[in-house]
Protein backbone atom coordinates (compact mmCIF):
# COMPACT_ATOMS: atom_id res chain seq x y z
CA UNK A 1 0.00 0.00 0.00
CA UNK A 2 1.40 3.37 -0.77
CA UNK A 3 2.45 5.69 2.16
CA UNK A 4 -0.82 7.66 4.01
CA UNK A 5 -1.13 11.22 3.59
CA UNK A 6 -2.86 12.50 7.02
CA UNK A 7 -5.01 15.51 7.12
CA UNK A 8 -6.13 16.88 10.37
CA UNK A 9 -9.52 18.36 10.90
CA UNK A 10 -11.20 16.64 7.39
CA UNK A 11 -14.93 16.41 8.86
CA UNK A 12 -16.02 19.33 6.87
CA UNK A 13 -15.20 22.23 4.47
CA UNK A 14 -11.56 22.63 3.15
CA UNK A 15 -10.13 19.54 4.81
CA UNK A 16 -12.93 17.01 3.84
CA UNK A 17 -12.60 18.25 -0.04
CA UNK A 18 -8.80 17.72 0.50
CA UNK A 19 -8.89 14.45 1.67
CA UNK A 20 -12.04 13.68 -0.88
CA UNK A 21 -9.69 14.93 -3.61
CA UNK A 22 -6.32 12.68 -2.29
CA UNK A 23 -8.59 9.48 -2.50
CA UNK A 24 -10.08 10.22 -6.02
CA UNK A 25 -6.52 10.41 -6.56
CA UNK A 26 -5.89 7.27 -5.10
CA UNK A 27 -3.96 8.15 -2.17
CA UNK A 28 -4.30 6.33 0.95
CA UNK A 29 -5.30 8.98 3.26
CA UNK A 30 -5.79 9.10 7.05
CA UNK A 31 -7.75 11.95 8.60
CA UNK A 32 -8.51 13.25 11.84
CA UNK A 33 -11.51 14.66 13.71
CA UNK A 34 -12.56 15.91 16.36
CA UNK A 35 -17.13 15.79 15.79
CA UNK A 36 -18.04 13.01 14.18
CA UNK A 37 -20.11 13.72 11.53
CA UNK A 38 -21.68 11.77 8.37
CA UNK A 39 -18.97 12.88 6.40
CA UNK A 40 -16.24 10.53 8.02
CA UNK A 41 -18.54 7.61 7.21
CA UNK A 42 -18.43 8.72 3.97
CA UNK A 43 -14.75 8.98 3.88
CA UNK A 44 -14.24 5.59 5.67
CA UNK A 45 -16.52 3.86 2.78
CA UNK A 46 -14.11 5.49 0.33
CA UNK A 47 -11.05 3.90 2.18
CA UNK A 48 -9.85 6.33 4.58
CA UNK A 49 -8.29 5.64 7.57
CA UNK A 50 -9.66 7.70 10.71
CA UNK A 51 -9.38 9.23 13.79
CA UNK A 52 -10.88 10.98 16.36
CA UNK A 53 -8.14 13.55 18.35
CA UNK A 54 -8.90 16.82 19.68
CA UNK A 55 -5.87 18.70 19.79
CA UNK A 56 -6.33 20.86 23.20
CA UNK A 57 -4.32 18.96 25.35
CA UNK A 58 -1.19 17.07 25.52
CA UNK A 59 -2.34 14.10 26.62
CA UNK A 60 -5.17 14.01 23.11
CA UNK A 61 -2.33 15.09 21.03
CA UNK A 62 0.08 11.93 22.45
CA UNK A 63 -2.75 9.55 21.97
CA UNK A 64 -3.04 11.16 18.38
CA UNK A 65 0.12 10.75 17.62
CA UNK A 66 0.26 7.16 18.90
CA UNK A 67 -2.26 6.19 16.84
CA UNK A 68 -0.87 8.09 13.55
CA UNK A 69 2.11 6.31 14.12
CA UNK A 70 0.60 2.77 14.30
CA UNK A 71 -0.98 3.53 10.96
CA UNK A 72 2.38 3.67 8.52
CA UNK A 73 5.93 3.61 9.17
CA UNK A 74 6.02 5.77 5.82
CA UNK A 75 3.95 8.96 4.94
CA UNK A 76 3.85 10.91 1.78
CA UNK A 77 2.61 13.98 3.25
CA UNK A 78 0.84 15.67 6.37
CA UNK A 79 -1.49 18.99 6.24
CA UNK A 80 -2.09 20.52 9.19
CA UNK A 81 -5.56 21.46 8.80
CA UNK A 82 -7.55 21.48 11.87
CA UNK A 83 -8.07 24.76 13.39
CA UNK A 84 -10.12 27.14 15.43
CA UNK A 85 -11.39 30.20 14.46
CA UNK A 86 -11.98 32.15 17.84
CA UNK A 87 -12.40 35.63 18.90
CA UNK A 88 -11.11 37.62 21.75
CA UNK A 89 -15.01 38.93 22.13
CA UNK A 90 -16.05 35.03 23.13
CA UNK A 91 -13.60 34.69 25.08
CA UNK A 92 -12.76 36.13 28.63
CA UNK A 93 -10.30 34.03 29.79
CA UNK A 94 -7.44 35.57 27.46
CA UNK A 95 -4.88 33.42 28.76
CA UNK A 96 -6.67 30.13 28.07
CA UNK A 97 -7.59 31.42 24.82
CA UNK A 98 -3.78 32.02 23.73
CA UNK A 99 -3.01 29.10 25.30
CA UNK A 100 -5.92 26.91 23.03
CA UNK A 101 -5.08 28.70 20.03
CA UNK A 102 -1.29 28.08 20.74
CA UNK A 103 -1.66 24.09 21.13
CA UNK A 104 -4.19 23.82 18.22
CA UNK A 105 -2.48 25.80 15.67
CA UNK A 106 1.25 25.44 16.74
CA UNK A 107 2.07 22.60 19.42
CA UNK A 108 0.37 20.11 17.94
CA UNK A 109 1.74 20.50 14.35
CA UNK A 110 5.12 20.76 15.67
CA UNK A 111 4.80 17.73 17.92
CA UNK A 112 3.44 15.67 15.36
CA UNK A 113 5.67 16.55 12.63
CA UNK A 114 8.34 16.17 15.14
CA UNK A 115 7.06 12.77 16.10
CA UNK A 116 6.91 12.12 12.20
CA UNK A 117 10.03 13.33 10.77
CA UNK A 118 11.27 9.81 10.13
CA UNK A 119 8.21 7.98 8.91
CA UNK A 120 8.60 11.55 6.41
CA UNK A 121 11.94 10.95 5.76
CA UNK A 122 11.83 7.23 4.52
CA UNK A 123 8.62 7.56 2.04
CA UNK A 124 9.65 6.16 -0.98
CA UNK A 125 8.98 9.58 -2.80
CA UNK A 126 9.85 13.23 -1.88
CA UNK A 127 7.10 13.85 0.69
CA UNK A 128 5.28 16.99 1.68
CA UNK A 129 3.78 18.81 4.88
CA UNK A 130 1.35 21.70 4.10
CA UNK A 131 0.55 23.89 7.40
CA UNK A 132 -3.01 26.00 6.59
CA UNK A 133 -2.07 29.29 8.02
CA UNK A 134 -3.81 32.50 7.15
CA UNK A 135 -3.54 35.63 5.31
CA UNK A 136 -3.18 37.30 8.95
CA UNK A 137 -0.01 35.68 9.55
CA UNK A 138 1.57 38.76 8.10
CA UNK A 139 -1.13 41.38 9.08
CA UNK A 140 -2.21 40.52 12.55
CA UNK A 141 -5.93 40.84 13.42
CA UNK A 142 -7.84 43.33 16.06
CA UNK A 143 -10.14 40.31 16.55
CA UNK A 144 -8.65 37.40 16.06
CA UNK A 145 -5.40 38.55 18.21
CA UNK A 146 -4.63 35.24 19.11
CA UNK A 147 -5.28 33.17 16.17
CA UNK A 148 -3.46 34.94 13.87
CA UNK A 149 -0.19 35.23 16.80
CA UNK A 150 -0.61 31.52 16.59
CA UNK A 151 -0.70 31.08 12.81
CA UNK A 152 1.80 33.62 12.46
CA UNK A 153 3.58 30.83 15.13
CA UNK A 154 2.99 27.85 12.61
CA UNK A 155 4.09 29.69 9.48
CA UNK A 156 7.38 30.09 11.18
CA UNK A 157 7.34 26.17 11.69
CA UNK A 158 7.37 25.97 8.25
CA UNK A 159 10.67 27.67 8.07
CA UNK A 160 12.15 25.94 10.42
CA UNK A 161 10.76 22.13 8.97
CA UNK A 162 11.73 23.19 5.56
CA UNK A 163 15.27 23.59 7.07
CA UNK A 164 15.36 20.63 9.05
CA UNK A 165 13.50 17.86 6.75
CA UNK A 166 15.35 19.24 3.66
CA UNK A 167 16.09 17.82 0.74
CA UNK A 168 13.56 14.64 1.16
CA UNK A 169 10.63 16.77 2.72
CA UNK A 170 9.18 19.83 1.70
CA UNK A 171 7.45 21.74 3.97
CA UNK A 172 4.74 25.14 2.84
CA UNK A 173 2.14 27.06 3.95
CA UNK A 174 -0.97 27.84 2.39
CA UNK A 175 -2.54 31.01 3.55
CA UNK A 176 -5.61 31.56 2.49
CA UNK A 177 -8.33 34.70 3.09
CA UNK A 178 -11.67 34.19 2.65
CA UNK A 179 -12.38 31.07 0.62
CA UNK A 180 -15.64 29.60 2.31
CA UNK A 181 -18.27 31.55 4.65
CA UNK A 182 -19.54 30.11 7.56
CA UNK A 183 -23.11 29.37 8.11
CA UNK A 184 -23.75 32.09 10.46
CA UNK A 185 -22.52 34.49 7.82
CA UNK A 186 -25.39 37.20 7.17
CA UNK A 187 -25.97 39.28 3.87
CA UNK A 188 -24.27 41.97 5.41
CA UNK A 189 -21.34 40.61 6.72
CA UNK A 190 -20.77 38.58 2.85
CA UNK A 191 -21.22 41.48 1.17
CA UNK A 192 -18.76 43.32 3.02
CA UNK A 193 -16.35 40.70 3.14
CA UNK A 194 -16.42 40.13 -0.88
CA UNK A 195 -15.34 43.80 -1.32
CA UNK A 196 -12.22 42.96 0.84
CA UNK A 197 -10.15 41.52 -1.98
CA UNK A 198 -9.86 42.62 -5.59
CA UNK A 199 -11.13 39.90 -7.30
CA UNK A 200 -14.11 40.27 -5.26
CA UNK A 201 -15.00 36.50 -4.88
CA UNK A 202 -15.32 33.71 -2.74
CA UNK A 203 -13.84 30.93 -4.43
CA UNK A 204 -14.72 27.90 -1.93
CA UNK A 205 -12.72 24.94 -0.82
CA UNK A 206 -11.51 23.49 -4.65
CA UNK A 207 -8.91 26.65 -4.55
CA UNK A 208 -7.10 25.28 -1.42
CA UNK A 209 -7.54 21.45 -2.98
CA UNK A 210 -5.67 23.37 -5.90
CA UNK A 211 -3.06 25.07 -4.03
CA UNK A 212 -2.11 21.14 -2.28
CA UNK A 213 -1.73 19.47 -5.25
CA UNK A 214 0.43 22.13 -6.72
CA UNK A 215 2.88 21.58 -3.76
CA UNK A 216 2.39 17.72 -4.05
CA UNK A 217 3.48 17.89 -7.77
CA UNK A 218 6.02 20.83 -7.40
CA UNK A 219 9.92 19.35 -7.47
CA UNK A 220 11.57 22.88 -6.26
CA UNK A 221 9.05 24.61 -3.48
CA UNK A 222 9.79 24.57 0.06
CA UNK A 223 9.65 27.03 2.58
CA UNK A 224 6.99 29.05 0.65
CA UNK A 225 3.62 30.61 1.73
CA UNK A 226 0.97 29.99 -1.35
CA UNK A 227 -1.57 33.05 -0.39
CA UNK A 228 -4.86 32.72 -1.39
CA UNK A 229 -6.68 35.53 -1.14
CA UNK A 230 -7.77 37.47 -4.55
CA UNK A 231 -5.53 40.11 -4.02
CA UNK A 232 -6.45 41.23 -0.81
CA UNK A 233 -3.44 42.91 0.24
CA UNK A 234 -3.96 45.30 -2.57
CA UNK A 235 -6.54 46.77 -1.09
N1 LIG B 1 -12.28 28.83 5.28
C1 LIG B 1 -11.57 29.92 5.04
O1 LIG B 1 -12.03 30.85 4.34
C2 LIG B 1 -10.21 30.06 5.62
C3 LIG B 1 -9.56 28.98 6.19
N2 LIG B 1 -8.30 29.14 6.70
C4 LIG B 1 -7.61 27.97 7.29
O2 LIG B 1 -7.78 26.84 6.46
C5 LIG B 1 -8.01 25.67 7.27
C6 LIG B 1 -9.34 25.05 6.90
O3 LIG B 1 -10.36 26.05 7.04
P1 LIG B 1 -11.87 25.57 7.30
O4 LIG B 1 -12.15 24.38 6.50
O5 LIG B 1 -12.74 26.77 7.22
O6 LIG B 1 -11.74 25.12 8.83
P2 LIG B 1 -12.88 24.77 9.91
O7 LIG B 1 -13.22 26.01 10.69
O8 LIG B 1 -13.95 24.01 9.24
O9 LIG B 1 -12.03 23.83 10.91
C7 LIG B 1 -11.49 22.63 10.42
C8 LIG B 1 -11.66 21.60 11.47
O10 LIG B 1 -10.83 21.89 12.58
C9 LIG B 1 -11.32 21.08 13.63
N3 LIG B 1 -10.94 21.53 14.96
C10 LIG B 1 -11.28 22.68 15.58
N4 LIG B 1 -10.78 22.68 16.84
C11 LIG B 1 -10.12 21.50 17.00
C12 LIG B 1 -9.41 20.89 18.07
N5 LIG B 1 -9.31 21.49 19.26
N6 LIG B 1 -8.87 19.66 17.86
C13 LIG B 1 -9.01 19.02 16.68
N7 LIG B 1 -9.68 19.55 15.62
C14 LIG B 1 -10.23 20.77 15.80
C15 LIG B 1 -12.84 21.07 13.49
O11 LIG B 1 -13.23 19.77 13.80
P3 LIG B 1 -14.73 19.30 14.10
O12 LIG B 1 -15.60 20.06 13.16
O13 LIG B 1 -14.65 17.82 13.80
O14 LIG B 1 -15.03 19.62 15.53
C16 LIG B 1 -13.07 21.47 12.04
O15 LIG B 1 -13.81 20.55 11.31
C17 LIG B 1 -7.93 26.13 8.71
O16 LIG B 1 -6.63 25.92 9.22
C18 LIG B 1 -8.23 27.62 8.62
O17 LIG B 1 -7.67 28.35 9.70
C19 LIG B 1 -7.67 30.35 6.74
C20 LIG B 1 -8.28 31.45 6.20
C21 LIG B 1 -9.57 31.38 5.57
N1 LIG C 1 -10.59 27.51 11.26
C1 LIG C 1 -11.01 28.51 10.49
N2 LIG C 1 -10.19 29.55 10.25
C2 LIG C 1 -10.66 30.59 9.50
C3 LIG C 1 -11.94 30.58 8.96
C4 LIG C 1 -12.78 29.46 9.23
O1 LIG C 1 -13.93 29.40 8.78
N3 LIG C 1 -12.27 28.47 9.99
N4 LIG C 1 -12.40 31.61 8.21
C5 LIG C 1 -11.66 32.70 8.02
C6 LIG C 1 -12.28 33.81 7.23
O2 LIG C 1 -12.68 33.36 5.96
C7 LIG C 1 -11.39 35.03 7.07
O3 LIG C 1 -10.29 34.69 6.25
C8 LIG C 1 -12.20 36.14 6.40
O4 LIG C 1 -11.43 37.30 6.34
C9 LIG C 1 -10.30 32.84 8.58
N5 LIG C 1 -9.88 31.64 9.28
Amino acid sequence: MKSPVLITGASQRLGLAMAQNLLEQGHHVVVTYRTHRSSIALLKDKGATVIQADFSTEAAIDRAIDEIKAISKTYRGVIHNASDWAQEKAHTNKQGLMERMMIIHAVAPYRINLALEEALCNCEEQADIIHMTDYVQETGSEKHMAYAASKAALHNLTLSFAKKLSPHVKVNSVAPALLMFNEGDDETYRKKALKKSLLEIVPGAQEAVKAMNYLFDSDYITGQTLHLNGGRHLK
